[in-house]
């Protein structure tokens, strides 16, 4: 899929726009955690102009008092005198204000930290249900996986921005707050201050459109980084690249393409170190040349000592206060187009779900499943996976698929359980399209396990309860799938039973042979109450002996359902009521084994061809 160019830089003042709906996640995140936090910094914001201003105070009081004609000449004298009293009260107001700020700012972080961990949590179950969502199609195409992988990215990348934008609310108010006092004194000295500031922030707004420009269009290329990174630091890899000695090959590459990306970073950051200082120094030009104004008038005596204070200080906090507001509002829209990308993952939708009008899936299937001159190509692809495909399965029966790599039966079986939609034909089930019935019913009516089951890294029972995960409590129905499948064998040699860790990914966990997972993985199909069971393949690892016994049972077991088994091997393929031949997405024929062999075709070769293996 081509992908759109990134999004420029106008794009970025229009993603603000994505503030709003970021806070109303954080909101629904969690409404308590939110409404405190900004109740506290609503408090926070208006403390620093308010201590400043008591502390001109002070120093107005106490140049009046010093410069009284009769003066005590002791603190006793005076403390008695009573003089000192206003200025008592106005040293403890600061000093309250001080001690509440301090709380307040720790208060501050401690409900950013549990707000952010609220988003983090809601995010990631939002992500992960959409996911669950989406069609399988969307998973195997590249220009998706980008856009999952940057949407998970700003799962957690996205988080410090509620800090950000409350922050910034925050500042905003203190900036306000202290713009007030300015232009009380004069409304000039707020003109100065931002005439230095409006460089920095377009120097800033330019470079943080560079960065994510940069960032975006190297999504592929990360992933592939990742992807190196990851195959040559795993265990699932270890084996075949010590083998091999793909290391170097791995490792070379990797660093090829890190090399172009720092190359790039390090431009990019020394442009921004050069200009970003030369557009700072005219800040501070400026904040100096308002100084030099206030200091006048303060030797002129249009202003007092509290005034020169007061204002100095009031300058340096503003100019500090609006520089990070600036940087941190550009650096927030372009935190904001990072949101598009959540967003746009969040817009996506299914095309397969069911219409709004679905039909309940009968119980029990009477006539069985119909393809009807279906034809499929995968997204993106010029090649027909099958075409032209027409054959019936009748409810109840147990038909095997055969036919060589690639023939299409996989594909039949993501059609079946309408993971895909036909490009061209029909799949039927009672003579009805499968798209007229209710999606949910229809793949709950269709257990499959496929040859690329999942080893879930958990323990074995619930590795088999995954076949119906309402029933994961249900211990004796986990049993009884586990014994079905031949299982139970292979968990009375765990050391912790059906309670024990499976897989190597956490410790504690035991690692089983392939043929031992595939058991996990064939019992959770009789886990599922399903009435159409599929077995595709998920017997490869399985001994001869072992398959042949896990498909008697099948065929034993799925009596009166309905049962389609794929398999390379004759021995376990001729259990079956029928046989279809598939050879390049068609029905190449059909009938029992013994029919089959009976004809001279491409099933007899085949036979042929496995049973000469073995003499
Ligand atoms: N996700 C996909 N995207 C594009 N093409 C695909 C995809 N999956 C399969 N194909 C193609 O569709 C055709 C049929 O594949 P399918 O997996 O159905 O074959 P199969 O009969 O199950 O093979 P095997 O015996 O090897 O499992 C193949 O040519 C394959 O290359």
């Amino acid at each position: 899929m081509a992908r759109p160019d990134a999004p420029d830089y106008a794009a970025r003042w229009a993603a603000l726009k994505n503030i709003p709906p970021f806070l109303a996640m954080v909101w629904r995140a969690s409404p308590v955690l939110a409404g405190t936090m900004i109740a506290l910094r609503l408090v926070r914001a208006v403390m620093p102009v308010a201590m400043l201003w008591i502390g001109k105070l002070i120093i107005d009081e106490v140049v009046r008092l010093i410069a009284l004609d009769a003066r005590p000449d002791t603190l006793a004298g005076w403390w008695e005198s009573g003089l000192v009293h206003p200025l008592t009260l106005l040293v403890l107001a600061e000093l309250g204000l001080a001690l509440a700020s301090d709380l307040l700012g720790r208060l501050v972080t401690y409900a950013d930290s549990l707000l952010q961990e609220r988003l983090v949590i809601s995010l990631s179950i939002r992500l992960m249900d959409h996911s669950a969502a989406l069609d399988l199609a969307s998973f195997e195409d590249a220009g998706f996986q980008d856009r999952l992988d940057r949407a998970r990215r700003q799962t957690m990348g996205r988080i410090p921005l509620v800090n950000q934008v409350m922050q910034q609310l925050q500042d905003s108010l203190t900036v306000i707050t202290f713009g007030a006092g300015l232009i009380a004194y004069n409304p000039w000295l707020v003109a100065l201050l931002l005439a230095a500031l409006i460089p920095t922030l377009i120097g800033q707004m330019h470079f943080n459109a560079e960065l994510y420009q940069m960032n975006w269009r190297r999504a592929p290329e990360r992933r592939e980084r990742d992807y190196l990174r990851m195959i040559g630091a795993t265990s699932d890899s270890a084996k075949e690249v010590k083998i091999f000695g793909l290391n170097a090959f791995l490792r070379d590459r990797y660093l090829e393409l890190a090399e172009r990306f720092y190359a790039e970073n390090r431009a990019i950051n020394r442009r921004q170190l050069v200009a970003m200082a030369a557009l700072t120094g005219i800040g501070t030009l400026c904040y100096y040349g308002a100084y030099l104004w206030i200091l006048g008038r303060t030797l002129t005596g249009t202003l007092s000592l509290g005034d020169l204070t007061f204002l100095s200080g009031s300058f340096l906090r503003l100019r500090g206060l609006i520089e990070g507001l600036l940087s941190s509002f550009s650096n927030m829209a372009a935190q904001a187009l990072y949101l598009d990308d959540l967003y746009r993952f969040f817009d996506e939708r299914p095309a397969i779900a069911s219409r709004p009008d679905a039909r309940p899936v009968p119980q029990p299937i009477t006539q069985g499943i119909t393809f009807d001159g279906v034809g499929f190509r995968y997204p993106g692809a010029e090649r027909w996976a099958v075409r032209h495909l027409s054959f019936h399965l009748t409810a109840g029966e147990t038909v095997a698929l055969v036919g060589e790599n690639g023939a299409g039966k996989t594909t039949i079986v993501k059609l079946l359980a309408r993971l895909y939609d036909p490009t061209e034909g029909r799949v039927l089930l009672d003579g009805r399209d499968l798209r007229d019935y209710d999606l949910d019913q229809l793949r709950a009516a269709v257990g499959v396990i496929f040859q690329d089951f999942v080893r879930y890294a958990m323990s074995a029972a619930d590795n088999i309860a995954a076949g119906r995960i309402e029933a994961r409590d249900d211990r004796p129905r986990i049993e009884s799938a586990a014994e079905r499948a031949l299982a139970d064998r292979v968990i009375a040699t765990l050391p912790a039973g059906y309670d024990q860790m499976v897989g190597k990914r956490f410790a504690h966990g035991l690692d089983l042979s392939g043929g031992e997972w595939q058991k996990l993985a064939i019992a959770r199909a009789y886990m599922r109450d399903a009435q159409i069971l599929i077995l595709d393949e998920p017997t490869a690892a399985l001994d001869a002996r072992a398959e042949f016994e896990v498909f008697q049972r099948f065929g034993d077991l799925s009596s009166g359902r309905t049962a389609l088994l794929i398999s390379h091997r004759f021995s376990s393929v001729r259990m079956a009521d029928r046989i279809i031949v598939i050879e390049q997405g068609r029905v190449q024929d059909q009938g029992t084994h013994d029919q089959l062999v009976a004809r001279d075709g491409r099933y007899r070769e085949l036979f042929e061809l496995q049973a000469q293996g073995y003499r």
